[in-house]
């Protein structure tokens, strides 16, 4: 058989196009294990010449070698078979289905369709509001008696406890609903939260015979022929889906294999149609503010792309790539788009266990992992694993860290990105004013909103947050809640990505904390905060570095820049990551302290005499100009005071006037910090014997960066020997005219 061009579900969509109105209905085309398939619902007045006819019709439209395998839905009542259609020269499958079947929902959330659709079921739907009232009564009572006995906040986390079992039992839309509800510490506390998320875990296996009847439905062949080894009942369930571990015929590989509950859009659209209607009735009641529908309509979008595992499968591999370079401690399931559909996703299996539960020596260090996988996905590449509960992330036995799970993905905007990074930088300088305005850019603060009220709430909170060890000890889940009470007094909110965040860090976090009690996240999350700032070379990240160097006051802080450069490279010996815009390679897994220290060595110095540290030094320039100036002007300080010249000043004659240049030049306080910072600077970055925790390079490592040196140098020097003259000239214009 021809192997299909990448394009070919194009190809073969245009001509199949053109049948859609005299095929019964297309339901989809797309191509399955290894085969074209076009699923077609043929209604019952359809006769089977005549369908016959058409799929020869398509035949002819077809590359000889191509290979279509037709599903036939709803024939099988006629007396059809397979034979029946062996004349057209097409493969064809017959697949029983449902007398009622519900292919008309849409499989994109459109809440008119789906409106349509159940209009049209009025006996379906009354029977589940009926079921809901039932099952929710007994828990809307209670919650009025809480509300009359003023007992709301007393009973809380009982309600929530009560609320998750109702939430299980209403199946998937109210899971999810109450998943989503679990990330909200703005509507929810703590507490609650807590309750409701354990809606991930323990949700009933549906029926095996039912699971196997959705494999050929969707892929059109029998599991067995498909798969080898398929377990007889699921390893694992879940909310949306339960999964099975097989072999997979075409490639032996291990697989995973993932199948969607039965009737899931069925009960999910009625369910949002009648919450739907709901919230259109409150939009009419004056003292309700909340648009109920606009939420849903949010939330729904995100769920139904959650049920298309074909989407699922694609968020896999796109995300794999997009940790493939930076972090390969990161493993993501292969997925097998031929043996994936809607409803069932086939992906390569990973052993191991759940990093919550793991007592390997390493937990720790995958963790760190975690939290830059997740700042990757944060502040770089924008594709952002929004479920990463402890079930989805495992350890492997090889020591790396396999995420799961990629159904719900949330895209994060260049501005969030750059405006997070900012927001950092400012709050490390606790520049308030600008704190509140980056908060307009992240969403927490609709344009327009008078922010003088805010500012000092936000300021004291991030002063709360910063008492005691400065941002790199900020506990972040305590600054989220605090954030989250200002949402009850001023116009200020959680965005729903922020909310995702929160819980993605908790996640992490709450398996750090098990391990060690001091983990500090923002601590974590530090060195890589601090390498984009050094090597992305973004204008608005560039803006960052220099903020980070040279703060609100534009004055040099040598600190700051000694932190950034420790901070930014300790994971290159913490880690041993491979710095990929700087062509290292990786260090080996298992280093030594001195070559861990080494590894950091190398990669700092690399970097500030790479082309990439171009921008990084500029600011060395800068203040080696200024400080080989002010060492100078020492320097001339003392020997002219050794030789009793210190007063002594030379007249300059001027055009219509004499002016006087004192021979020892003019040190200011500014001069003596000057030099000052050019020493710590000088220690830092050469001085193996410094106590201070500086680089300490070896001299295996100099001898390695030797090399780079000349080139370097050879744009360097010129620029210092030009900056220096033009600030020594400037310098003595200044002294002759204003001493
Ligand atoms: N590729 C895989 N290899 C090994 N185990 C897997 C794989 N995929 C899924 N599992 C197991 O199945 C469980 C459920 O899978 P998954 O989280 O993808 O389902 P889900 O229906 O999307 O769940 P959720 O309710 O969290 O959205 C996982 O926690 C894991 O134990």
């Amino acid at each position: 058989m021809k192997r299909a061009p990448p394009n070919a579900s194009v190809c073969i969509a245009r001509p199949l196009q053109s049948f859609r109105g005299i095929l019964p209905q297309v339901l989809s085309r797309r191509r399955v294990a290894g085969r074209r398939q076009l699923r077609v619902h043929a209604a019952s007045t359809t006769s089977v010449s005549g369908v016959s006819q058409q799929m020869k019709d398509i035949r002819a439209q077809m590359e000889e070698d191509e290979d279509l395998s037709i599903l036939m839905r709803g024939l099988r009542g006629q007396g059809v078979n397979d034979d029946d259609f062996a004349a057209s020269g097409v493969t064809m499958r017959l697949v029983e289905v449902d007398a009622d079947s519900t292919d008309s929902l849409p499989l994109t959330y459109d809440p008119e369709a789906i409106a349509a659709y159940w209009r049209k079921r009025p006996f379906a739907v009354t029977q589940r509001i009926f079921q809901l009232l039932t099952v929710s009564g007994g828990f809307l009572s209670s919650i009025a008696f809480d509300i009359f006995q003023d007992k709301v906040k007393a009973n809380e986390v009982k309600r929530a406890s009560e609320l998750r079992d109702i939430v299980t039992s209403l199946g998937p839309a109210y899971i999810k609903l109450g998943q989503a509800l679990s990330i909200r510490p703005d509507i929810l506390s703590p507490a609650a939260m807590n309750e409701l998320q354990k809606l991930c875990d323990k949700v009933p296996a549906f029926d095996n015979a039912i699971a196997m009847k959705c494999i050929e439905e969707e892929l059109g062949l029998p599991p067995n022929e498909i798969y080898d080894e398929l377990t007889p009942d699921p390893i694992a369930a879940a909310s949306l889906g339960q999964v099975y571990k097989g072999i997979l015929r075409a490639t032996g590989d291990e697989v995973a294999v993932k199948v969607q509950r039965p009737y899931v859009l069925e009960t999910v659209s009625v369910d949002l149609y009648v919450i739907r209607r709901l919230g259109m009735a409150l939009r009419e009641v004056p003292s309700f503010t909340t648009d109920v529908v606009a939420l849903l309509d949010e939330f729904a979008m995100r769920f139904f792309e959650e049920l298309d595992y074909v989407k699922e499968g694609e968020n896999a591999t796109r995300f794999a790539a997009d940790m493939a370079e930076d972090l390969p401690q990161v493993v993501v399931p292969k997925t097998f788009a031929d043996f994936t559909s809607r409803k069932v996703l086939t992906s390569g299996w990973l052993e191991g266990e759940k990093l919550s539960q793991s007592t390997a020596l390493d937990v720790g260090d995958l963790v760190n992992v975690g939290v830059i996988c997740y700042l990757k996905q944060l502040l770089d590449t924008g594709f952002f694993h929004a479920d990463p509960h402890p079930g989805n992330l495992i350890r492997t036995p090889d020591g790396r860290l396999a995420i799961l799970d990629f159904g719900l993905m949330t895209e994060v905007s260049d501005d969030i990105k750059y405006g997070m990074i900012e927001a950092i930088s400012h709050l490390i300088h606790r520049d308030y004013d600008n704190i509140v305005k980056d908060f307009v850019t992240l969403d927490f603060i609709p344009d327009g909103v008078d922010l003088n009220p805010i500012k000092p709430v936000l300021a004291k909170v991030f002063d709360q947050a910063l008492e005691g060890g400065g941002a790199k000890n900020i506990n972040f889940q305590e600054l989220a809640a605090d954030l989250a009470q200002i949402t009850f007094d001023y116009p200020f909110r959680i965005p729903p990505y922020f909310a995702l965040i929160i819980r993605a860090i908790g996640t992490l976090e709450g398996i750090a904390l098990v391990g060690n009690s001091d983990f500090a996240l923002v601590d974590e999350a530090y060195p890589y905060i601090s390498k984009r700032l050094l090597t992305d070379d973004s204008p608005r990240l560039r803006e960052g570095l220099r903020y980070m160097i040279y703060g609100k006051t534009q004055v040099f802080d040598v600190d700051r820049m000694i932190d950034l450069l420790t901070g930014g490279f300790a994971e290159a010996g913490k880690l041993s990551l491979p710095l990929p815009s700087l062509n290292l390679a990786p260090l080996p897994r298992a280093m030594s302290a001195e070559h861990q220290e080494d590894s950091q060595a190398r990669a700092a110095l690399t970097f500030i005499l790479s082309k990439e540290g171009d921008f990084f030094r500029n600011f060395l320039v800068e203040e080696a100009v200024k400080g080989i100036d002010a060492l100078s002007r020492e320097q001339a300080v003392i020997i002219a005071t050794q030789l009793g010249l210190q007063q002594t000043s030379i007249p300059i004659l001027l055009p219509g006037a004499v002016r006087s240049l004192r021979i020892t030049p003019h040190m200011s306080e500014e001069d003596r910090q000057i030099i000052k910072n050019t020493n710590k600077l000088t220690d830092f970055l050469l001085n193996r014997t410094s106590k201070e925790g500086g680089l300490q390079p070896t001299i295996s490592v100099v001898q390695e960066l030797l090399p780079l040196i000349p080139n370097v140098a050879s744009t360097v020097a010129p620029e210092i020997a030009s900056r220096l003259s033009g600030r020594v000239a400037a310098r003595v214009i200044r002294e002759i005219f204003v001493h």
